[in-house]
């Protein structure tokens, strides 16, 4: 019988850890980038190369995914891994982060959330019950609580405010999530930039016993120095045994630096939105391909790269693509983004094997 919901840690460098993450539907080896699938596709790929440059997971978005097509349609036709062909496990958010920046005349209560659709008008309602329902509809595997995100700079009651309500709203979640073998739902921590309500937070998700656990609340426009403090402060106080997710991170600096500080699990829209943008990551930098040094440039991004989209086309017509708005300059340039970041996850994951090795042979060679 595969695995239900289980998370080892295999390997850990001082705070860094390489764990796995397995479930019915498949592994997620982490430290783990998981590209956004906002709805129900991650733009400008298929699922076969998402896959290919070594993806173990993507995410969904509640929010989108319940305006269009449907929750109820996704799960008439079988849920989100059968519509999107993406049979390995799916992350899907809750739908509040999304209500709040995306939706209009929203309305926020105990109760939950009131918005009208950013895509028609229409209006909806989101309660912790609704959202998991909803996740459950989608099939995901891995369920996000609904909570509220503060945006930052905020007031300290203010923040203290959207914390405690989150608080509640992951007792709702759980309660509604029940018992489900196979999936998981992760609460997640806020408590902005307060140190103290961090730890609030934090402890009192881990006395809720769930499956996992998300640091939420950042990547919200903060500098990154307050992030990675808020790490130093909130990952002592998880549970070392459960996968933790810092949401919506990031460049490839902030996953080096949280990895750092024991973080498992990210994702970010910067890899595949900028592939949309003409701007490509690579081992030498990023490099923007809208500029017109790159007309001549018979060179490809990365000659050594094992993903065809960074070894096989030169410079000058990807330069081309992009300046011509061709659909294929977007597509190559997120295939070569993700493999990138995936590439960037690899090396992390050998590098925190690697030094456990040394650290271990140094204990027995003493
Ligand atoms: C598909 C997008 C997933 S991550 C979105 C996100 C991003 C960031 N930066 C913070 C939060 C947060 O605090 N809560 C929730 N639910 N989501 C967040």
């Amino acid at each position: 019988m595969a695995e239900n919901f289980s998370f080892k840690l295999t390997a850990t460098d001082g705070r860094a850890r390489r764990g796995l993450v397995s479930m019915p539907r498949g592994e997620i080896r982490t430290p783990a980038f998981m590209p956004v699938g906002t709805g129900g596709t991650v733009k400008a790929m298929y699922m076969d190369q998402v896959r290919g440059v070594g993806a173990d997971i993507i995410l969904g978005n509640t929010y989108h995914l319940m305006l269009r097509p449907g929750a109820e349609r996704v799960a008439r036709l079988g849920g989100l891994h059968d519509f999107a062909r993406w049979p390995y496990p799916i992350l899907t958010d809750s739908g509040g982060f999304q209500v709040m920046s995306l939706s209009k005349l929203r309305k926020l209560t105990e109760q939950g959330v009131t918005f009208r659709s950013h895509i028609d008008g229409a209006p909806y309602e989101m309660s912790p019950e609704r959202s998991i329902e909803i996740q459950g509809l989608l099939d995901s595997d891995i369920q996000m609580q609904l909570d509220e995100c503060t945006a930052l700079p905020a007031k300290p009651n203010e923040i203290e405010r959207a914390m405690e309500l989150s608080l509640r709203w992951a007792e709702r979640c759980k309660t509604a999530f029940g018992d489900q073998p196979g999936k998981a739902m992760f609460g997640i921590v806020q408590g902005g930039d307060s140190a103290a309500l961090r730890v609030r937070s934090a402890q009192a998700l881990k006395a809720m016993d769930l499956k996992g656990y998300a640091v939420g609340g950042l990547a919200v426009g903060e500098p990154q120095s307050v992030m990675l403090e808020m790490l130093d402060i909130t990952c002592p106080e998880l549970p070392a045994d459960k996968p933790r997710y810092l949401m919506g991170v990031g460049t490839p600096d902030d996953i080096l630096k949280s990895v750092a500080r024991g973080i498992d699990m990210f994702d970010c829209v910067m890899p595949t939105r900028a592939g949309r943008h003409g701007l490509a990551y690579t081992r030498r930098g990023k490099v923007n391909l809208r500029n017109a040094r790159h007309a001549d440039d018979p060179r490809p991004l990365d000659e050594e790269s094992d993903c065809p989209a960074a070894r096989d086309y030169s410079r000058a017509y990807l330069h081309h693509l992009v300046r011509s708005q061709e659909g294929l300059g977007a597509m190559l340039l997120t295939w070569n983004n993700l493999s990138y970041y995936q590439k960037l996850m690899q090396d992390i994951r050998a590098a925190i094997e690697a030094q456990a090795f040394e650290a271990r042979a140094a204990e027995i060679t003493e």
